[in-house]
């Protein structure tokens, strides 16, 4: 049976510890004793964004005084066809006063969340736990014993996910390298993610692969990894990321750059309108440091991804 498609908003709110808030799906509901994010139905004539400040105030008594858009992800159920408009929810006035649920919950993105999940909702807690600042490893050009102190001093800053992007380094030194920051970022529980070699992110136990855009339009299967990203500058390519079910993509330049030179920069009205509406978490890059996290998140990033200036905050 075939399901008129159903506008649904929904909201991650975000306390500034990071946690997130789960509802239990009340009994006389579809889905009963399932955890959701707050939110529901869009009515007609109403945004996802007033649907969902509407929902807020009817369901927990708060008053959104800021949100911004994050994902959209289209999931088929038996009982309908909906798609989920997700947004962070960022400030809100009143106390939380729940009318509707069986029961609340607040989690930090590391803390397993509570079970049942709505079936649509999975990839959402996995985006969830992608860090906000991803920082790209430049040893080639610094130096990699440059490069291994400012990675030891961004993670001690609290950077928790980085990408090896090495292809000036002979493979032996790549390798090296690689197992150095590997040992580096697993101590502080981050993720290394290496750009393109997945031969050696298979040997020396790195958590993912990240693809150049190239490669990206070339793969037809996600590759076999827990973490998969991928680097887009086009809205096809951004597509194709999404449909390949890809953790996150990096979006840019943003700003003109030097390791791009002559790329055209997208500004933040352009990031937004070509980020907009995706599954995938999209991370801003070209010309950014964690000073641009505020714009960026309101533009609808996930975070910043930087070259130089994830490395340069503290000098
Ligand atoms: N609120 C919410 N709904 C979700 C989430 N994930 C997800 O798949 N959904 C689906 O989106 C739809 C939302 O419907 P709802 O029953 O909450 O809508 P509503 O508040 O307007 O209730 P109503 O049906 O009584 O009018 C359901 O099919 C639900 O399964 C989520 O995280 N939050």
């Amino acid at each position: 049976m075939t399901h008129k498609r159903v506008e649904v908003a929904a909201g991650v709110l975000l306390r500034a510890d990071g946690a997130y808030l789960l509802g239990q799906r009340a009994p006389d509901t579809v889905y009963a004793g399932y955890w959701e994010f707050p939110g529901g139905k869009v009515e007609p004539g109403e945004t996802p964004a007033q649907a969902l400040c509407r929902e807020l105030d009817e369901e927990l008594g708060i008053r959104v005084t800021r949100l911004r858009p994050w994902l959209r992800r289209e999931h088929r159920y038996e009982h309908a066809h909906v798609r989920l408009h997700f947004f962070e929810v960022v400030a809100w006035e009143g106390e939380l006063d729940d009318k509707v649920h069986s029961a609340l919950a607040w989690r930090r993105p590391g803390e397993a969340a509570p079970e049942p999940m709505l079936p649509a909702n999975g990839p959402i807690l996995k985006a969830l736990r992608l860090p906000r600042m991803m920082g790209i490893t430049q040893a080639a050009q610094v130096g990699v014993d440059a490069q291994l102190a400012a990675l030891e001093r961004a993670l001690e800053r609290g950077l928790r996910l980085v990408q090896l992007r090495e292809r000036g380094l002979d493979p032996a030194a790549r390798e090296d390298f690689a197992c150095a920051a590997l040992a580096r970022v697993h101590a502080r529980g981050g993720l290394l993610l290496i750009n393109t070699d997945a031969g050696l992110a298979q040997r020396i136990g790195a958590d993912g692969v990240h693809l150049p855009a190239d490669r990206l339009m070339a793969t037809c299967t996600r590759p076999g990894f827990e973490w998969v990203g991928a680097s887009c500058h086009s809205r096809a390519e951004l597509e194709h990321a999404a449909a390949l079910g890809l953790d996150y993509a990096l979006l840019g330049p943003v700003r003109p750059t030097t390791t791009h030179p002559g790329a055209p920069a997208l500004g933040w009205p352009g990031f937004a309108g070509l980020a907009a509406g995706l599954p995938v978490p999209v991370f801003a890059l070209g010309g950014l440091g964690e000073r641009d996290m505020e714009p960026a998140r309101d533009a609808g990033a996930h975070g910043i991804a930087a070259i130089r200036g994830a490395w340069a905050a503290a000098e």
